[in-house]
């Protein structure tokens, strides 16, 4: 940000002061405005945004600091810096515990307002920076669901969001176990301070320290400048440990040393930094196993899961899917600037049919590629991939994984009932011939897996 884009009020019954701050603040480039009293100055900050208020203690119409709720109400990262006498500084360090930024002593030297400029300007580039970053993390975090499980995760995600307690997200690859950190970040108290995501499966290990707890300048070749680290950067927030089955076991073994401790160093440096952090780490694989068979350390397990969130695959989200396809085809036909498209009732179902592989991010990136080709105001089901209506992920096999027998006979059985609806052309009664079932039973199916017409 260059000096020309910060604007600057100054507030002061003096006019040699509201002149040696304006003649040196625009040499430098600065916008500048100047008020000598408590309303004019109202008037501006009405009209236009301050990144800094020079105010005086005393105006004729009242004290400077009665201005102070007013500045803060219409921008809440204005800084505002008092003028003040020698003998009124007792009031300038009010206006501080008041909401202030800093103060100048009269006579006001040059050096002291380059001093203050130079704070102050790095302190608001900081602040609309974290602004920036924190828009950025809230955008998105928007949980589309109102099936049964959606709705338990929903009050799950609420209950959690108020304690402090480190939680293990489980869920198949795309079911937004990453969205549900975030929510939970956002619900807590923490929402203010960092979010901060580590992919632990893309994390070389020998890249892993340098990674959580930063490096000084000269710790090791390549380190040209000082970097804080992960665990500095989440202080006060929520560290998310994405993938944290696919961590090497002795990155494990220094992972658990810092949550044991809750302090480590940088790289390079013996100083020792202290942080407080809420851990919520995320995996696809089943962590029973990976423990049982060598590969995730059970003592960093305990310490990691001490609430586990399962997240549902979408297919057993029924009409959740369709919600989130209109709410994903809304969203990219508005980012493409494309004008807003229906799905038939055809491609409905064909999306209700489908296992979903993928989950939502599979269903994300179809959305977006039937946008971007659709042809006409409706997607029909000539716009869909062939592999939608075959049950199949798009590399044809389908996986093989051990689960409830329970659950392999509907899978199995939902198959098989869609199979005979397609061959049969939904001749109902014929399906149900076919398959040695009555209609009645044939129906309560057709329900249960989301094959209704
Ligand atoms: N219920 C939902 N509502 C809206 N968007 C969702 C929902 N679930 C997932 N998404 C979106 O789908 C995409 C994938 O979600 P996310 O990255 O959170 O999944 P994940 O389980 O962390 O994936 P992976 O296991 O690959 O890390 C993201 O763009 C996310 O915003």
């Amino acid at each position: 940000m260059e000096n020309q884009n910060f604007s600057i009020l100054v507030v002061d019954d003096e006019k040699n002061i509201t002149d040696l701050l304006k003649d040196i603040l625009e040499d430098e480039g600065f916008n500048v405005d100047v008020a000598f009293d408590i309303s004019s100055a109202k008037e501006k900050i009405k009209e236009k945004d301050f990144d800094i208020v020079f105010l005086d203690v005393w105006l004729p119409d009242g004290e400077g600091t009665d201005l102070i709720p007013f500045i803060r109400e219409n921008n809440e990262i204005t800084k505002i810096i008092m003028i003040s006498g020698h003998a009124n500084i007792p009031i300038a360090v009010k206006a501080l515990k008041e909401g202030a930024y800093d103060f100048l002593e009269k006579p006001i030297s040059t050096e002291s307002i380059f001093a203050v400029i130079e704070k102050a300007t790095k302190e608001i580039k900081k602040d609309l920076e974290y602004i920036f970053l924190k828009q950025q993390q809230t955008k998105d975090i928007e949980i589309i669901g109102n099936s049964p499980p959606m709705q338990e995760l929903k009050k799950q995600i609420e209950r959690v969001a108020k304690t402090n307690a480190w939680i293990m997200i489980f869920g198949e690859n795309g079911t937004g176990k990453e969205l549900v950190a975030k929510s939970i970040h956002f619900l807590s108290d923490r929402a203010n301070k960092p979010f901060v995501d580590i992919n632990c499966a893309a994390l070389p290990d020998d890249l892993i320290e340098a990674e959580l707890f930063g490096y000084e300048k000269g710790a090791f070749t390549g380190a040209v400048s000082r970097k804080p680290g992960k665990l500095e950067i989440a202080d006060g927030g929520t560290l998310f440990l994405d993938e944290v089955t696919d961590m090497s076991l002795s990155a494990q073994a220094k992972l658990l040393r810092v949550l044991e401790e809750k302090e480590f160093t940088r790289l390079g440096s013996n100083q020792k930094i202290r942080v407080d952090i809420r851990v919520i780490s995320a995996t696809n694989k089943d962590l029973d196993k990976e423990i049982e068979e060598g590969r995730f350390r059970q003592d960093l397990a305990f310490r990691l899961a001490v609430i586990p969130i399962h997240v549902p695959p979408l297919r057993e989200r029924g009409q959740d899917i369709i919600l989130l396809a209109e709410y994903f085809l809304k969203k990219s036909c508005i980012e493409n600037k494309i004008e807003p498209l229906r799905l038939s009732d055809d491609v409905k179902k064909a999306l209700l049919r489908y296992d979903w592989p993928g989950n939502v991010r599979e269903l994300k990136n179809l959305m977006e590629r039937l946008c971007i080709f659709a042809s006409g105001e409706e997607i029909t089901v000539e716009d869909l991939p062939p592999y939608i209506f075959k049950g199949k992920s798009p590399s044809g096999r389908k996986k093989i994984e051990i689960k409830p027998l329970k659950k392999v006979r509907e899978e199995a059985e939902k198959e098989v009932i869609q199979l005979a609806l397609e061959k049969y052309g939904r001749n109902l009664k014929e399906v149900a011939k076919v398959l040695d079932i009555d209609l009645s039973s044939l129906y309560r199916k057709l329900k249960q897996y989301n094959l209704e017409e």
